[in-house]
């Protein structure tokens, strides 16, 4: 049986998620003023990602190169949708990789940390599955047109 949890500790509830969501903007050296101001924000993001992050760079060559063929061999709109997906996807990755780098880089620094070691071995881990589903599903979706293509 489910035990009744009173109005009391609901209010209770409530009331401790506000005072952390204003104690947490607080703590924000900035807070994005308005949307403008955040999707600027976002855009430094990518811009500080593709600037720095070699791979990231890779995977954007890539998802062009993926999304050029797709159109030139004319993918139907469902497989148009999968390749965005799966493209996107990798560099959704990517980019988190990189803020879990400079997270980590921020905690410990130079100092080696089992744990530090943990979380970016993971997050590259991540990368790298993202990486070879998106090479496998583009090989499926793009193989079969651009064989037609060229007569084989
Ligand atoms: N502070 C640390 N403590 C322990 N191991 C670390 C630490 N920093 C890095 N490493 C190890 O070194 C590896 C490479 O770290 P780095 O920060 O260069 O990531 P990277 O995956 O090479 O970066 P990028 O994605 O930019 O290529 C990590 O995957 C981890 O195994």
């Amino acid at each position: 049986m489910v035990p009744e949890i009173s109005n009391d500790s609901k209010r209770e509830v409530r009331d401790m998620s506000k005072t952390l969501q204003i104690a947490n903007k607080r703590s924000s050296w900035k807070i994005a003023k308005d949307l403008p101001t955040s999707f600027l924000y976002a855009a430094k993001g990518l811009k500080y990602a593709f600037s720095t992050q070699r791979n990231f760079r890779i995977h954007v060559g890539f998802a062009l190169g993926a999304f050029g063929l797709s159109f030139f061999l004319g993918l139907n709109k469902s497989d148009l949708a999968i390749m965005t997906l799966t493209a996107t996807s990798v560099l959704v990755v990517e980019l988190l990789n990189t803020a879990i780098e400079s997270v980590v880089d921020l905690a410990i620094g130079k100092r080696f940390h089992p744990l530090a070691q943990i979380a970016k071995d993971c997050s590259a881990g991540a990368v790298l599955v993202a990486s070879i589903s998106s090479v496998l599903i583009a090989v499926l979706l793009l193989f079969p047109p651009l064989l037609k293509q060229l007569g084989v």
